[in-house]
């Protein structure tokens, strides 16, 4: 009998965990960088697949709630969004299999290529709307990022920029990164009610998302300069906002202050953003 007609199992591809990778099956290539979680290296799996590989430090995250996570995470698939191809989690550390992105992440990116982006506004706002759009797919699926930055962005080839780590920041076990009173909080990045009530959401990855353009276009700048946490939420606080990059015309700059309404009801979604900006790029290029 052919297969359409015999009825589908309803275990069928349940049979193993698919999120879970076999260690057999990687091949351990160069470090590419270490972050707070520990070092990150190059992989091929099952031979070809270009993969990063997170190599998860102990202790600096939830293991266990995570591992629960990447099963919805895998499912998450979109040009501008790092896949998850799967984690190992039958040993420790734990590793966590992503696609490979050769450039890096976008802040060293754009700071290495500062003399060839800093007059091109063209491919500036481009790698803005790829990110716009990775996040509106997000926004989609009621999926926060919690710590959207250039440096949570990488570069692949042919200029493709993609959104990295979503959802990670819940699974970070140091409180100097979780809570917005400790040394490694994004302060930068974040809205009031974040800085006030940690009160995350899709209009408070919009917030980041307006630091991030300001990244894009000051070509990888550290924000407010080098002003002290404390100074940069009292500014936050009474509104005073990031100002125009040098190179940025007047119709960009005023997507970016969308972004930074007071409250989140005063912040554009995702969505809306992402027309915006193809409206925007219609007109500029
Ligand atoms: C010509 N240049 C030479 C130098 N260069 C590289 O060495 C280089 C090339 C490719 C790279 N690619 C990737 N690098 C990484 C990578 C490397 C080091 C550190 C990290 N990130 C982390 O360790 C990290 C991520 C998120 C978080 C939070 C707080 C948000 C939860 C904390 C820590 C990622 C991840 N990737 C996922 C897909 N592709 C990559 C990274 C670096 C870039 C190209």
């Amino acid at each position: 009998s052919s297969p359409c007609d015999r009825p589908v199992p309803p275990t069928a591809g349940l049979s193993h965990d698919k999120w879970e990778i076999h260690p057999m099956e990687l091949m351990l290539l160069e470090e590419l960088g270490s972050g707070q979680f520990g070092v990150v290296r190059r992989g091929k799996w099952r031979g070809s697949i270009d993969t990063a590989v997170k190599m998860m430090k102990e202790g600096t995250m939830s293991e266990d709630d995570f591992i629960e996570e990447a099963k919805v995470m895998t499912k998450l698939q979109h040009p501008n969004l790092v896949q998850l191809y799967g984690v190992c989690s039958k040993h420790r550390p734990i590793y966590i299999v992503t696609e490979y992105m050769k450039h890096g992440s976008l802040l060293n990116y754009l700071r290495r290529h500062e003399n060839s982006l800093i007059g091109n506004m063209g491919l500036l706002l481009d790698m803005c709307i790829q990110v716009s759009k990775g996040m509106a797919y997000l926004e989609r699926h009621n999926y926060i990022h919690r710590d959207l930055a250039a440096r949570n962005c990488l570069v692949g080839s042919e200029n493709v920029v993609k959104v990295a780590d979503f959802g990670l920041a819940r699974y970070v076990l140091d409180d100097q990164y979780t809570s917005s009173g400790g040394t490694k909080f994004p302060i930068k990045w974040a809205p009031p009610e974040v800085l006030n009530y940690t009160r995350f959401s899709s209009k408070s990855d919009v917030w980041a998302y307006g630091v991030l353009m300001w990244e894009i276009f000051t070509c990888g700048k550290m924000p407010y300069g080098r002003l002290k946490n404390t100074e940069v939420v009292e500014r936050v606080q009474r509104g005073i906002i990031l100002e125009k990059p040098k190179s940025c015309a007047k119709e960009i700059y005023d997507v970016m202050k969308n972004c930074w309404g007071h409250g989140p009801e005063d912040r554009p979604s995702f969505k809306v953003l992402k027309d915006q900006l193809a409206l925007v790029a219609q007109t500029l290029t």
